[in-house]
């Protein structure tokens, strides 16, 4: 684990009444959210994320109460204090159309005087670390993105001041599942490297045991029912309400806890693009190898070929463009795992690591088997607790 670089978030006694309504939207929130952790606030429509989110950048006012960032008061700080300390990422991506992802990502830094080069250095960078090919995708325009492509460079305006918080609303909500997925794991990837302050406001129960360190559970007036790790929440909800919310089968739910490295990976042999084919043939046969996982310079996994596909070839071949390389991250939950591997209709993934980097291959059957191993797990555990903890 790298050093925090995220910084403590401190409500006390927040209030936001809008005009006209009866009720604060949020009603006297009081918080600690630590420094390098995600936090995840859930709840029903209504009860007030948006808008506590929204008062840590002040996009919102609050009404009254103070919120302190790293032991700073942001209602005597100046707008681009704000700009440059956090970093904002809401669903889509949110990007102008008009400007290339290079402009999109270079906005803060803009507003911050940043010269040319610095700016353009910093977009590569962050282009590589949210697994995007800065040569091929720096002067696109939005409208020539996927929009899980439109989501990452979101991210990545986001972490462009490299801000020790970065608050997200939604950020995946509008991407397919697998791609969601892929999205999450990624983040969990980045913050592994950065060790930003994250808050995140999500609809999505299972999102947030995923990539929650601890999760705020509100209900209406942003009250508190619980904030607590997603382990403990989901051991015992702390009311009726969190456990309806926490729905059915909160047991099954611990296994978004579990994740793809927990499993042993096998490791065959691999070999890099441009290498000569003969020795990588002659260390698989040793190894009783009948396929070698392609890496390319950065080890990154490219491709996955036959053995009797590279016999008679001078050198390991670059990945034809139409490679359906199936990848797994390793922070893939078990259920995310054995999504991918159904829908590839692959016996097996190769599975990444940081920026990417090749780690080793997991099968279906490992994952079947540790789920099922929790299955197992999970009902003796609930044969002898009640997940309410209401008297019997
Ligand atoms: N600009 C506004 N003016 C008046 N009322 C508002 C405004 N924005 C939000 N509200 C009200 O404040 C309350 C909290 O809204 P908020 O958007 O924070 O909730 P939320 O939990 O994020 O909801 P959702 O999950 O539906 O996005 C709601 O009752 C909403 O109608």
């Amino acid at each position: 684990m790298s050093e925090i670089s995220g910084v403590d978030i401190e409500l006390t006694d927040v209030v936001k009444r809008y005009p006209g309504q009866k009720k604060p939207a949020v009603e006297g929130l009081s918080l600690h959210i630590p420094a390098g952790e995600i936090v995840m606030f859930v709840g029903p429509s209504g009860c007030g994320k948006t808008t506590s989110l929204k008062m840590i950048n002040r996009l919102i006012e609050p009404t009254s109460g103070s919120i302190r960032i790293g032991g700073e008061d942001i209602g005597r700080q100046n707008d681009d204090d704000l700009r440059r300390r956090i970093g904002y990422v809401i669903q889509g991506g949110s990007l102008f159309p008009h400007m290339t992802v290079t402009q999109n990502i270079a906005l803060v830094p803009g507003l911050l005087g940043w010269d040319r080069r610095r700016t353009a250095e910093r977009v590569d960078e962050l282009l590589e670390l949210v697994g995007l090919d800065p040569a091929r995708y720096r002067d696109r325009y939005p409208r020539e993105l996927s929009g899980g492509q439109q989501q990452r460079v979101g991210v990545a305006r986001g972490l462009a001041a490299d801000p020790p918080v970065i608050l997200m609303d939604e950020p995946f909500g509008a991407v397919d599942p697998i791609t969601r997925q892929r999205l999450q794991d990624e983040l969990l990837s980045i913050q592994e490297e950065l060790r930003k302050t994250i808050v995140c406001v999500t609809h999505d129960f299972d999102e947030a045991v995923k990539l929650g360190d601890r999760i705020l559970i509100l209900t209406e007036g942003a009250q508190i029912a619980q904030y607590d790790k997603p382990e403990a929440i989901l051991a015992s909800p702390a009311n009726r309400f969190v456990a309806d919310f926490v729905g059915a089968g909160a047991a099954l739910k611990q296994l978004t806890l579990s994740r793809v490295s927990e499993i042993e990976l096998s490791r065959p042999t691999v070999a890099e693009v441009g290498a000569a084919a003969s020795p990588v043939l002659s260390a698989a046969k040793a190894a009783g190898d009948t396929s070698v996982v392609i890496l390319d310079g950065k080890r990154r996994p490219v491709d996955w070929m036959w053995t009797t596909d590279l016999d008679g070839l001078d050198k390991v071949p670059a990945p034809p463009d139409d490679t359906d390389l199936v990848t797994i991250d390793r922070r893939a939950t078990l259920n995310d795992a054995l999504d991918t591997m159904l829908m590839s209709s692959h016996g097996s993934a190769v599975v990444t690591g940081r920026r990417d980097e090749y780690l080793g291959v997991v099968d279906f059957q490992a994952v079947v088997t540790r789920i099922q191993e929790h299955h197992e797990e999970q009902a003796t555990r609930v044969d002898t607790e009640d997940p309410t903890g209401a008297p019997a």
